[in-house]
């Protein structure tokens, strides 16, 4: 049978209910070889997130990079795990039970069911709209976690929803929440998440908005995530009442050869010493929960390099993660939805 189907919803009596998908990038199952190889080639196999010609990047992909890089990633990954799991998994999870509370608050007790479904590894996407279906949502608000759009990320999450509908016989009403790097709860949280860390901290003297980098070329080809990245750290920076020497937008996680966005944020944090900047703070308004890129990359890595390049004093302010605000924010992003 090509089109799966449900025998079992009721025609009567329960009326058809809505339902929120949380979406996120999703993590291996553990810090080791294998199951880095594993989630290494789900990602890196996908055509958003690595556009270059198939039959070249399988050469490359199973030639070199799954050869290497699972083993040098377990490593790293080793070092961020902790007893509940992966970072990125542990703050997915309570995001989503968090969420769930406040709807039941405002909807009543698990009238709108939220799940979570990540784009590779587990839960998968596939498995979070079954379970929808299985709770007879026939409307669902995808929300994908990626403040700042790119065909990489948001892309990337509707492809994997058009798969899975593909082969599904009464395919749901559909809301697909595509980015929200402006919507004025997303800024006022960041503020907040400063505003706390300031209350607690003398003022440092530059502050970094380090978000993920792509490959330029993506930007080149029409791809609006580096405009979107600008226009957060300006209305933050706006919001929060400083002017423009007092911020520097950059972007990390670089792979490959080919020229990313820039400025890149480890070769600014080697240069800023030099400049007289010896203090920075570092956010990453682009990562809606801590992750390996954020534990290890930047409060590790970023922090060594600019320390040993000369900075005195480096601080991490945390991603939003399960922040009151930041599900307030969900709450509020989907609601349009809800209530209509
Ligand atoms: C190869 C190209 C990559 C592109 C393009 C890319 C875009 C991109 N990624 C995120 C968010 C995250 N990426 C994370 C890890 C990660 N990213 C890449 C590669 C690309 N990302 C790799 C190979 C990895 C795995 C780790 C490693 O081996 O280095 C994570 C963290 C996941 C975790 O488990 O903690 C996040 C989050 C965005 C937002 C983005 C484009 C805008
Ligand atoms: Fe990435
Ligand atoms: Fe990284």
């Amino acid at each position: 049978m090509k089109y799966k189907g449900q025998t079992d919803y009721d025609h009567k009596g329960i009326s058809p209910r809505r339902g929120v998908l949380l979406c996120n990038l999703g993590t291996p199952d553990a810090p080791d070889k294998a199951s880095l190889k594993r989630y290494l080639k789900e990602f890196l196999s996908d055509p958003r997130v690595v556009e270059v010609p198939r039959p070249i990047w399988w050469m490359i992909l199973h030639g070199v990079i799954l050869n290497i890089r699972p083993a040098k990633s377990a490593k790293l990954y080793q070092s961020v795990w902790t007893e509940e799991g992966s970072p990125l998994m542990v703050h997915s999870l309570h995001q989503q039970k968090k969420l769930q509370t406040l709807l039941d608050k405002e909807h009543g007790e698990n009238y709108i069911p939220v799940v979570l479904g990540m784009r590779y590894g587990n839960p998968s996407i596939a498995s979070a709209l079954d379970q929808l279906a299985a709770q007879n949502v026939r409307e669902i608000i995808v929300l994908p976690l990626y403040p700042q759009y790119s065909g990489a990320t948001g892309g990337s999450t509707f492809d994997a929803l058009a798969e899975h509908f593909k082969t599904t016989r009464w395919v749901p009403g559909l809301h697909f929440i595509n980015g929200y790097h402006n919507h004025g709860a997303y800024i006022e949280a960041l503020c907040r998440s400063l505003e706390a860390d300031l209350s607690d901290h003398a003022a440092p003297d530059l502050y970094l908005f380090s978000y993920h980098g792509t490959p330029e070329r993506y930007l080149k080809q029409g791809d609006p995530y580096h405009c979107f990245c600008h226009q957060t750290t300006r209305l933050v920076r706006e919001r929060m009442g400083w002017d423009e020497a007092k911020v520097k937008t950059t972007f990390q996680s670089r792979f490959g050869r080919e020229p990313w966005l820039q400025p890149y944020t480890d070769k600014t944090l080697e240069a800023l010493p030099a400049t007289g900047v010896k203090s920075v703070a570092v956010i990453c308004p682009g990562f809606s929960s801590d992750c390996l890129e954020t534990i290890e990359e930047i409060n590790a890595e970023a922090r060594e390099t600019f320390l040993e390049n000369g900075g005195e004093s480096f601080r991490y302010i945390p991603a939003l993660n399960s922040d009151d605000a930041h599900i307030e924010m969900m709450a509020r992003l989907v609601a349009p939805y809800l209530n209509a």
